[in-house]
Parts: structure tokens; C-alpha cells; sequence
């Protein structure tokens, strides 16, 4: 799902304008907007903030990059429609170049079944989350994980942590060059996210993959991983996905030293 901006409004504009002022150009600026897109904003008013601009931005924008790390709030009508769960079945991410929102599916999602997002890291632990979520977002979180069995969120807790420290590790494994344990940890941080919620983002697992063989001086698993990882932020298909980019780069890198190395050989 692609959704456009209605409003897209620097944050600097929000912090340095006086409150009334804010108001007025935003207000200006939603009715000015197409009638079908400004009944739909007007449409995602909630809460009992004072003024009707800030029931409508407050809980349903979402924070962007534009430009040189030109932070932004984006108001998406539809991508505001969606709910969050602390065990989600869909992402979202913001493409510069198109200017637009793009929620993901993790894996195939049943008809008639709820798309829902984590409006918070996923590794962030409980208490964290339902803090955020209610400072920043105003509510207390109701997604089945958290009204369902506690077992149930507690092994959630403890596959998070899992998650968590694992990265940690094999970080820690690569910079002091134990670059066989690191390949062996990132393996079992593929089981560990299947078992729970969601594979990590293959695209990710196979970057990982690819650096560490190439640092291990693994040529042909780093290549061959390298080339999973392209085809994987392809299969993700965004025009600027960062990922795909660096992914191309390294595999580019790796051909050329893969040629060089050849060529000195002959
Ligand atoms: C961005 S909107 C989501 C869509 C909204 N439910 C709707 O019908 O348009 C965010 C608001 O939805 C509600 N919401 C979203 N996820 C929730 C959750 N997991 N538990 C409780 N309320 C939630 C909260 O009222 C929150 O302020």
C-alpha cells in the first residue's frame, strides 16, 4: 500500500511558530486541500485536544526525513487509518524521492485479517512501549498481545531481549574479528525471529551475511550473499530504498575485487 502526504510540515515550522499562528496556516493549509482529502483529514479528528487542528495531526502523524536530515511530520490519511500492535504484520517507510508512505507486509496477510503496524521499535521492551505509546501516542495499548495471556507476552518479552542482546553480540563479534562466531549467531537470530513474530528483513540477514564472510576473506559466500541481499531489497522494491543501495554498492565492490583478483592472477 502506497498512501500520499496531505500535509507534509517542517518541525522546525511547528516549534518556532506561535501556537495561534500554527494553527491558522495549518487550518489554511487543510482547507485549501482537495474536498475529498480534507473531509477524510478532517475524518481522523480524535481525542479532546481544544483544537480541532491538533485532534486531527496530534495522533496521526508520523515523523519523516526530508532532505538532510530535515525532520518532518507527515500527515498519510490512510496509513493513519492503521493500528498498532506490539506484534505487527506490516512496517511502514517513507520514500524521499516519492514523498510517499509504504506499509509492507511482513509476510502474506489472510483476507479480512486487521494490517496493523508497531508505531514503536519492535525490540523495545513492554513497560518502554506502553509508556511511549501513551506519552506520545495518548493511549493504552489493546493489541491482543498485551490483553491476551500473559505467558504469551512474557515469552514475547523474552524473544525481544533474545533479539536484542544477540545483536549486540554479534557486533561485539565482528569488531574484535571473531567473524566465524558472528556468521553462526547471525544464523540463529534468522530461527530466533521466525520462532516469534516476523523474520528479520531477509534483505538485512543477507547484508549481514555478506559483510561478515567478507571480512572472514570468504569470497564466494560473500558474493553469493551479497547478490541474496539485492535481489531481496529489489523484491522489496523501493526506488530509494537505502538498503538496495548499499547492498548494490558492496556487491559492486565485491565483483570488482572478485575481477582484480583474477586478473593478477592471470
Ligand atoms: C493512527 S490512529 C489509528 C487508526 C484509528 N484507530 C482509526 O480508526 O482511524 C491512532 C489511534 O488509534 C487508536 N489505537 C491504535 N492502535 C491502538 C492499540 N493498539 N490500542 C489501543 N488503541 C489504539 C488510538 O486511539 C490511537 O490514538
Amino acid at each position: 500500500m502506497v498512501d500520499l502526504p496531505a500535509l507534509l510540515i517542517s518541525v522546525s515550522f511547528l516549534g518556532d511558530t506561535k501556537p495561534h499562528h500554527r494553527r491558522r496556516v495549518l487550518k489554511q493549509a487543510i482547507n485549501q486541500l482537495p474536498e475529498a482529502t480534507r473531509s477524510r483529514v478532517y475524518g481522523l479528528s480524535r481525542g479532546t485536544a481544544e483544537h480541532e487542528v491538533d485532534a486531527v495531526l496530534g495522533p496521526n502523524s508520523h515523523t519523516v526525513m526530508v532532505g538532510d536530515e530535515e525532520v518532518h511530520v507527515g500527515l498519510f490519511t490512510e496509513v493513519a487509518r492503521i493500528n498498532h500492535s506490539c506484534r505487527p504484520n506490516a512496517y511502514y517507510r517513507f520514500s524521499e524521492r516519492r514523498l510517499t508512505m509504504e506499509v509492507v507486509a511482513y509476510h502474506a496477510i489472510e483476507p479480512g485479517d486487521e494490517i496493523t503496524l508497531s508505531y514503536v521499535p519492535l525490540e523495545t521492551p513492554s513497560p518502554v512501549r506502553r509508556q511511549y505509546l501513551k506519552s506520545h501516542w495518548g493511549f493504552d495499548c489493546t493489541c491482543p498481545l498485551c490483553t491476551g495471556p500473559t505467558p504469551d507476552l512474557d515469552e514475547s518479552e523474552a524473544w525481544r531481549q533474545k533479539i536484542k542482546s544477540l545483536r549486540e553480540t554479534i557486533a561485539n563479534a565482528r569488531s574484535e574479528g571473531f567473524y566465524h562466531d558472528a556468521i553462526v549467531m547471525t544464523e540463529e537470530w534468522l530461527m530466533f525471529g521466525e520462532w516469534d513474530m516476523q523474520p528479520p528483513l531477509m534483505a538485512a540477514y543477507y547484508d549481514t551475511l555478506a559483510d561478515l564472510y567478507f571480512l572472514k576473506g570468504d569470497m564466494v559466500n560473500a558474493t553469493r550473499h551479497a547478490r541474496m541481499a539485492v535481489d531481496e531489497w529489489v523484491r522489496l522494491g523501493s526506488v530509494d530504498d537505502e538498503g538496495l543501495e548499499k547492498a548494490r554498492v558492496f556487491l559492486g565492490r565485491l565483483l570488482l575485487e572478485a575481477s582484480d583478483g583474477r586478473h593478477r592472477r592471470g
